[in-house]
């Protein structure tokens, strides 16, 4: 594979810009647009942040394929250990059985001759269709998803041609409906940043060349932020916001979000670059968090001295979110409400962590983030506010967003 640093900020877009891209507008049309603008940058700063302090705790890693567990244990013993792999196995399980029923119910859809059985059948297709690639090479994950992110990129660039010419500046005037919403849609908007557990696996596959890793993860940021400013200017500023807010209402899910952009365009292209899109947007990330996990999961194996072959991990990284798609889908639901907060715990609670005793241990490190121990305290207690978002809106202290 030519340029490997290319190939690596794609597989971070590719993971961050996923199923969180299309929540976002649902959850920000009360929000209005300037303060949507405001919560991206804000989150954007927040979250490449944390990236650059794992970018930096890697200098200090005595193997190049250590995982984020094993930098865990590093610095905080085996309670690190533990904590991290429960938080990021959790985590990774859960969103891949989510992305897993989706897919499989999107490979359902133009499948429908196999009848009563297209839904099992479509769900096994995908993963295994897909997890090949995963179980051949991480140099085999980043040429699918070259391509597939260039497709995503083609149908992005369709829906915005045919929304951004009917935008409306009076639109992106709205202000919040409520107070505080900005804090309510922070998890999900938070969560839409997140790509943090494939930093190992490019880590591994730039050969620890912490110059590289640094330059895909700022490169692989930038792409997502500039998506979501344009996305949610089309969204925001097609509709005005009372006809915004009661699409919503009527149906709080892509499709209702579709099926409005339809009627103001007139045109199906639309809905059709929109599932296109969607499509690719679960696709790449998909690849992204089954490739992190089974970097995680041979990491974990060789810290109990058991080494497992490339088909053996497939079946460790596969098998069970299918089970639980299959079988048991409460389970995974269950789980992903809590997906966030696992997120933000490894995302950003840990590596500062990490980075501040890190500085302590080594302090002449070459590379260091910008931002000193201050810094460090402003991102955790933004890492805790945004954990405990869920249970103040529960408690009544906050306003309900969608997401
Ligand atoms: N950013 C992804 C979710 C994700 C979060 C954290 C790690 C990996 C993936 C999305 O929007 O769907």
């Amino acid at each position: 594979m030519k340029n490997k640093t290319f190939g690596s900020a794609l597989l971070v877009a590719g993971t961050t810009i996923g199923a969180g891209m299309l929540a976002m507008p649902l959850t920000s049309a009360e929000m209005g647009f300037t303060y949507t603008m405001a919560l991206l940058f804000l989150l954007w700063i927040l979250l490449s942040y944390s990236a650059l302090l794992f970018v930096e705790v890697y200098q200090t890693v005595q193997r190049k394929d250590a995982g984020i567990a094993t930098l865990a244990e590093q610095y905080f013993g085996m309670v690190g250990r533990v904590l991290a792999t429960l938080s990021l196995v959790i985590f990774m399980y859960a969103i891949l059985s989510a992305y897993v029923t989706g897919g499989g119910s999107l490979l359902a859809g133009v499948l429908p001759f196999l009848g009563e059985h297209a839904a099992p059948i479509s769900i096994i297709a995908f993963t295994v269709i897909l997890g090949i690639f995963i179980v051949i090479s991480t140099g085999a994950v980043d040429g699918l998803t070259r391509l597939l992110f260039m497709i995503k990129l083609v149908a992005f660039v369709l829906v915005l041609t045919m929304m951004l010419p009917l935008v409306q500046g009076e639109n992106l005037m709205a202000m919040p409906l409520k107070e505080f919403l900005i804090i309510s849609a922070s998890p999900v908007f938070f969560t839409s940043f997140g790509f943090h557990v494939i930093i190992p696996s490019i880590n591994n596959y730039l050969d620890g060349d912490i110059k590289r890793l640094r330059a895909a993860i700022i490169g692989g940021t930038a792409l997502p932020l500039v998506a979501y400013i344009l996305w949610q200017m089309a969204t925001h500023g097609v509709f005005p916001q009372v006809k915004f807010v009661e699409i919503i209402n009527n149906d709080p899910t892509l499709n209702g979000l579709v099926d409005a952009t339809y009627h103001v365009t007139g045109s199906n292209l639309i809905s059709g670059s929109v599932r296109l899109f969607s499509t690719l947007a679960l696709v790449t990330s998909f690849l992204g968090v089954s490739l992190s996990l089974f970097d995680c999961l041979d990491d974990l194996l060789k810290r109990i001295n058991i080494k497992a072959g490339r088909l053996a991990l497939g079946v460790l990284t596969f098998l069970p979110p299918l089970a639980f798609a299959l079988f048991y889908p409460e389970g995974f639901i269950a789980a992903l409400g809590y997906a966030g907060q696992m997120f933000t715990f490894y995302g950003l609670v840990l590596p500062v962590g990490l980075a501040w005793r890190a500085r302590k241990l080594h302090p002449n490190l070459p590379y260091r983030v910008i931002g000193g121990n201050l810094t460090l305290l402003i991102a955790l207690l933004l890492g805790l506010l945004i954990m405990n978002v869920p249970f103040l809106i529960e408690g009544g202290y906050l306003p309900k967003v969608i997401g």
